[in-house]
């Protein structure tokens, strides 16, 4: 948040865009203002003073019915300036609600707002507001109004592309995997991605919006030829245009100043937050329904102590000719309860797509296409996604990899681990509070007040993760996903936060599973380890067990490639 605060103060220091603001501000005030800075009557006519120059009863002089100018162009600029806030409310209202849906749920909602969008785009604006003028006896509201729908394209493409590349954001995993509502996900984690986009567009729009209505009373429609309007006076001006180009000169300049002052602002709005957004995917957050294996067999039931069993995982992205790719093949383990279960193997094996899988968190396109995931016997792949919700957070955890990314940069971690407990343990924010400071004690924090008082870019990457894993910790969870949650922290880091988690797990039976690509971690912490290759899992077994004689030669060749781990250094460590 602060970066793009930052980025927003560069943009808006740059001298053309402050003096732009400057002469926004003071032509709307001067034309709020008009009846005072501007006593002649706008409509006054003094026929004996026609196109007399700038002087002092005229400053800007008259017209060719002796009308003040600078009358005319105070009291025709507030009602343009109002006026123009029509279309662009219209187009908020339509847009914002229909671009956020489109962006964070994407299938069929998305394809059919885009569709009409689409539609939207392929009129033409003009001739339409022209045939509303005639039917609807030039009844500039209703012009406004359609001006606005016809426009409204623009603010939906913003808001649904802005949406669906922060509905790809870890904070909002997080708070998915933490059963905020997705209502309550879009209010609080998503629309503050959008509303700096948002606004700029805002901006450009309303500049558009300008232009046009000052076309259309140039064409001698919308305001009533009784009220002085810019377009008018430009209309006036051009007529008179050879004998009196003087004319032109006041009306000419407001109109380019403002025009030219929007769109500086606008633009400079728009750098900014583009600047900041995140690539942009168009996930589907509809979980796939796994199928029924295909043998007809049932698989077996998890052990009676089992916390945790992923039984004959199947994961399956599409292909570039189309057909499924399985990148996870049959995976099955079993997490005892208590137990820190390894997850390892090359990049690309499939580790994160099975941890994500177990939460329903598979990224689109891909899908899960058989198998189970059952915790304490519940399968996780047949509930739907309100059930699932329920599961996130309360019985299953999420550690990300990147704990800055995992917080929400626009609320403080006191006021995201209140929510989270709320949520969960249904308690009154101030025993929220209480507990969340006594989770952050929990988690090592020497100063837990001052840190739930922090914004995440506050606090350093060793914090932010002991904070990750404290708001994990929330609803209190059977089982915690870990994944690669020492990968982005330097190394005495890396050793601190694995002290931590060996210490919950000692302090309240923790069962943790955590996926690594460093066979290191999983030597000091885990109690078993299984090996993924190729979206399979190859050998699995007691820590030291897979380490110490790996039945496996690509689990040998993962064992040498580790420099620091007991095979190597002499097996001084004792196991288990
Ligand atoms: N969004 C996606 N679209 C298409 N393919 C994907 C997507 N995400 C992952 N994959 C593919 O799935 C396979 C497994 O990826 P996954 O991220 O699970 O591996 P990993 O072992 O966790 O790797 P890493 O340690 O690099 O995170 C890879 O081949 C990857 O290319």
């Amino acid at each position: 948040m602060t970066s793009s605060i930052t980025a927003l103060r560069r943009a808006l220091a740059r001298p053309a865009v402050w003096v732009s603001l400057i002469w926004l501000i003071g032509i709307s005030v001067a034309c709020a203002l008009a009846s005072v800075l501007a006593p002649i009557d706008p409509l006054e006519q003094d026929l004996s003073n026609s196109f007399s120059g700038p002087g002092a009863r005229h400053w800007l002089g008259s017209d060719e019915l002796g009308r003040d100018i600078f009358s005319r162009l105070l009291h025709g600029g507030g009602g343009l300036l109002l006026t123009a806030l029509i279309p662009v409310g219209v187009s908020l209202l339509l847009a914002v609600p229909g671009g956020l849906l489109a962006g964070y749920l994407s299938g069929w909602v998305d394809t059919a707002s885009t569709f009409v969008v689409d539609i939207l785009f392929a009129l033409p604006g003009l001739v339409v507001v022209l045939a509303i003028a005639a039917v609807t006896d030039n009844n500039l509201i209703v012009m406004a109004i359609s001006f606005g729908v016809l426009t409204s394209g623009a603010v939906f493409r913003v808001v649904r592309t802005s949406t669906a590349a922060a509905r790809e954001l870890p904070y909002v995993d997080a708070a998915l995997v933490s059963r905020l509502s997705r209502p309550r996900i879009l209010a609080r984690h998503i629309l503050p991605n959008v509303t700096g986009p948002l606004i700029a567009q805002a901006v450009v729009q309303y500049s558009g919006t300008f232009l046009f209505l000052t076309s259309l009373s140039f064409l001698g429609l919308g305001f009533s030829p009784e009220t002085p309007s810019w377009g008018q006076m430009t209309l006036d001006a051009a007529n008179n245009l050879d004998q009196h180009p003087w004319l032109m000169v006041p009306v000419g300049f407001a109109l380019t100043a403002t025009v030219l002052a929007l769109n500086l602002v606008g633009n400079a709005l728009l750098e900014a937050v583009s600047g900041h957004r995140r690539p942009s995917q168009l996930p589907d957050p509809r979980r796939p329904v796994p199928d029924v294996p295909a043998d007809g067999v049932a698989p077996p039931g998890p052990a009676s102590d089992a916390v945790l069993t992923v039984d004959r995982l199947h994961v399956c992205y599409p292909g570039q000719d189309g057909s499924d790719r399985a990148v996870v093949r049959d995976v099955s383990f079993q997490l005892q309860r208590g137990e820190v279960f390894g997850l390892v193997g090359e990049s690309g094996s499939g580790k994160t797509t099975t941890a994500l899988s177990i939460l329903g968190l598979v990224p689109h396109p891909g899908r899960v296409t058989s198998g189970r995931v059952l915790l304490r016997g519940e399968d996780l792949l047949r509930l739907n996604e309100a059930q699932l919700r329920k599961v996130r957070g309360s019985r299953i955890g999420l550690v990300a990899q990147e704990p800055m990314a995992a917080l929400d940069p626009f609320f403080t971690v006191g006021s995201q681990l209140d929510e989270m407990i709320c949520l969960h343990r249904r308690v009154r924010r101030r025993e929220a509070r209480r507990i969340a400071l006594s989770l952050l004690t929990r988690v090592g924090m020497p100063d837990p007040v001052a840190v739930a008082g922090r914004y995440p870019h506050q606090l350093s990457g060793g914090i932010a993760q002991r904070v990750a894993i404290a708001l994990a910790l929330s609803g209190e969870p059977d089982v915690l996903v870990a994944d690669e949650p020492t990968a982005a922290l330097d190394v005495t880091v890396q050793a601190e936060i694995i002290d931590l988690l060996l210490h919950l797990r000692e302090e309240s039976s923790l069962t943790l599973l955590l996926v690594t690509h460093d066979l290191g971690v999983v030597a000091d912490i885990c109690d078993r380890v299984a090996v993924m290759s190729d979206g399979r899992l190859i050998e699995e077994g007691t820590t030291e067990a897979v380490l110490l004689s790996p039945a496996q030669e690509y689990t040998r060749t993962l064992v040498a490639a580790t420099p620091r781990l007991p095979v190597e250094a002499g097996q001084e460590r004792s196991w288990g």
